[in-house]
């Protein structure tokens, strides 16, 4: 049997481009910086917020308040995960939700159950005015009528293979592969 194939298919170089130009959809579409605030999903999505972040204010002058929400309890398979689920902290941003425009950002969007739990918490939390959601990469699969906003690549891969974004922070470089499983060959 051999073991996993991996295939890159963005760069640290491309998925910069990538956060450079949806930072740029994300200002265009909230009409400026007022009242925005970045929501990255641990883990990864909180990355690329931060990437994010630092691109709009180089861009625009100045950085929109940015949090990270953790999901774990608001996981639909939550009873499945293990008698022991990890949990990570939801870090708000001092100016809070409310009112605001959230732009929720994760790294890959497939099922759409992680955007469903996060939307669920954030309402938890308060009364956005509005979200966007912006994911990395868009891939087929959606269990629940979610849709991307902002999308940096939409990548057409079959049902069992995986796409990985991979952050400094937990993989030590950033970018995207495409993982295929096993050949049982
Ligand atoms: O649209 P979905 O089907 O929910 O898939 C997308 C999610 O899958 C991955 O998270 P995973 O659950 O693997 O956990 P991780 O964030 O800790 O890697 C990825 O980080 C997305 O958040
Ligand atoms: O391809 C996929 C599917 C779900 N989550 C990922 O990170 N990648």
């Amino acid at each position: 049997m051999s073991p996993p194939s991996r295939i890159p298919l963005m760069d640290d170089a491309a998925v910069r481009r990538a956060l450079s130009r949806m930072a740029r959809e994300i200002v265009e579409r909230n009409g400026g910086l007022e009242g925005m605030v970045l929501m990255g999903i641990r883990r990864r999505g909180d990355s690329l917020a931060a990437l994010l972040r630092d691109e709009i204010a180089r861009a625009d002058g100045s950085a929109p308040p940015t949090g990270a929400l953790d999901i774990t309890l608001y996981r639909d398979d939550l009873a499945v995960v293990g008698p022991r689920p990890v949990i990570g902290e939801t870090d708000l941003p001092p100016s809070g939700i409310d009112g605001r425009t959230v732009v929720l950002v994760d790294d890959v969007l497939y099922t759409g159950r992680t955007v469903r739990a996060a939307l669920n918490e954030l309402m938890d939390w308060g009364r956005p005015d509005r979200v966007l959601l912006c994911v990395l990469a868009e891939r087929d699969g959606r269990e629940l009528p979610i849709r991307a906003d902002v999308v940096g690549r939409r990548v057409d891969v079959p049902g069992d293979e995986r796409v990985e974004v991979l952050v400094p922070e937990e993989d030590g470089r950033l970018g995207v592969d495409l993982v295929r499983p096993e050949d049982a060959a």
